[in-house]
C-alpha cells in the first residue's frame, strides 16, 4: 500500500503539492488524474524518495522509500516517457540493474519475456522506439516483482496497440494483488484503465472515490424530448421539479426528472412525445469543470467520504 500524509512540496513561492492525503490500495489500479502542472510527477517523485517533502510524509508499505532495504523488492517505477540513451542490448541494460539489487540472469529473461521484447532483447536499447523503450522500462520496475508499481503517464506518446498494451499489463498487475498508481491527465483513458481516481488540482485533493462513483456523479444526466406538445409539456415537468430548457433544435432538454418518470407524465396529461432519450455529459468535460472547481471554489466534488 502506498500512503500520502499532508504532503507538501515548494519551488520557491510555488507550491507544487499542498497538503495531499491518500493512499493507494493494493488489488486495484488507482488512476491519478490532474491538468498539465497539477503536481502529479512532484508527488510521485516524493513517493519514490527522489525529492524531500517540505511536509508530510510518504511510505510504502508503512515505510519511507528512503528507508527501504531493498526498494525495487517493494515498488517498481517508470518515471517520465523517454527513449533509452543507451549503447547496451535491452538484456544488458537489465541485467545491469538487477545486479544491483542481486537478481539473476533468470529473473532478467523473465521480465523481458513479460513485456515481450525477447525479440529484441539483444538489440541496442538507444535505437528503440518510444514504445519499446516504454517497455523496457516496464520491464526494469517489474524487475523487483514488487507488491507497488507507480508509472507516470506510461501511455503519453504511444500508439493504440501499445495503449491497450499497457492498460491490460496494469489490469493483471493489480489483479495479482499488487497496488498500481498510474498518473494521467487523460480522463478517458483513466476511465477505461482505473478501478479507483485520485483527482489533483494545483496541488491539492479534488477527488477520491471509485471510477463508478466519478462518472456517476460527475456527469450530470439530462433527458432530451421531442415533441409535438412542447408548451404543456414544459409546464407540466416544471410543475413536477424539473428544470427544462429549450434546445436549438426545439426540442427540450430536462434535468431532475429521470425519463420512465417524463413518459408517465406525459402519458398522464395526454402527450405525445415523439423521443426521449438520456444523455449523460462526457467526462472529459466533467473532469475540466472538476478541476476547475477545485481552483476557484473547491467545493461540491465528490470525495472518499462523499461530496466535499
Ligand atoms: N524542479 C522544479 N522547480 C520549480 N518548479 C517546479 C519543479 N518541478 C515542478 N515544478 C512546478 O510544480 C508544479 C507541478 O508540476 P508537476 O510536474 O508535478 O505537475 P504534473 O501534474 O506532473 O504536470 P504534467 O502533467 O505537465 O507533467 C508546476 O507548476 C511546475 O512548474
Amino acid at each position: 500500500m502506498i500512503e500520502a500524509k499532508n504532503l507538501t512540496k515548494r519551488y520557491g513561492d510555488k507550491t507544487a503539492v499542498n497538503g495531499l492525503s491518500f493512499t493507494v490500495e493494493p488489488g486495484r489500479v488507482t488512476g491519478f488524474l490532474g491538468p498539465n502542472g497539477a503536481g502529479k510527477s512532484t508527488t510521485m517523485r516524493l513517493l519514490l524518495g527522489l525529492d524531500r517533502p517540505d511536509g508530510g510524509e510518504a511510505t510504502v508499505n508503512g515505510v519511507r522509500y528512503s528507508d527501504l532495504p531493498q526498494p525495487m523488492r517493494v515498488v517498481g517505477a517508470l518515471l517520465e516517457a523517454r527513449a533509452v540513451h543507451t549503447g547496451r542490448s535491452a538484456y544488458d541494460h537489465l541485467l545491469c540493474l538487477a545486479q544491483t539489487q542481486g537478481f539473476g540472469k533468470r529473473r532478467v529473461e523473465e521480465v523481458i519475456d513479460q513485456v515481450g521484447l525477447t525479440p529484441v532483447a539483444r538489440k541496442r536499447a538507444g535505437g528503440f522506439s518510444l514504445g519499446m523503450g516504454q517497455r523496457l522500462g516496464i520491464a526494469a520496475a517489474l524487475l523487483g516483482d514488487p507488491a507497488a508499481l507507480v508509472l507516470d503517464e506510461p501511455v503519453n506518446g504511444l500508439d493504440p496497440e501499445g495503449i491497450l498494451w499497457i492498460r491490460n499489463l496494469m489490469k493483471s498487475l493489480a489483479a495479482e494483488g499488487r497496488a498500481v498508481f498510474v498518473s494521467s491527465h487523460l480522463m478517458n483513458e483513466m476511465a477505461v484503465t482505473a478501478d479507483h481516481l485520485i483527482v489533483i488540482g494545483r496541488g491539492r485533493l479534488v477527488a477520491d472515490c471509485s471510477t463508478q462513483e466519478f462518472i456517476e456523479r460527475s456527469t450530470e444526466q439530462s433527458v432530451l424530448i421531442k415533441t409535438p406538445d412542447r408548451e404543456r409539456l414544459s409546464a407540466l415537468l416544471r410543475s413536477h421539479g424539473g428544470t427544462v430548457t429549450d434546445t436549438e433544435e426545439g426540442d427540450l432538454d430536462v434535468v431532475g426528472i429521470e425519463a420512465p418518470r417524463i413518459a408517465e407524465l406525459a402519458a398522464g396529461g395526454g402527450l405525445v412525445l415523439h423521443e426521449l432519450s438520456t444523455r449523460r455529459g462526457s467526462l472529459e468535460e466533467a473532469f475540466m469543470e472538476l478541476t476547475k472547481d477545485a481552483v476557484e471554489y473547491d467545493a461540491g466534488v465528490p470525495t472518499a467520504g462523499g461530496v466535499k
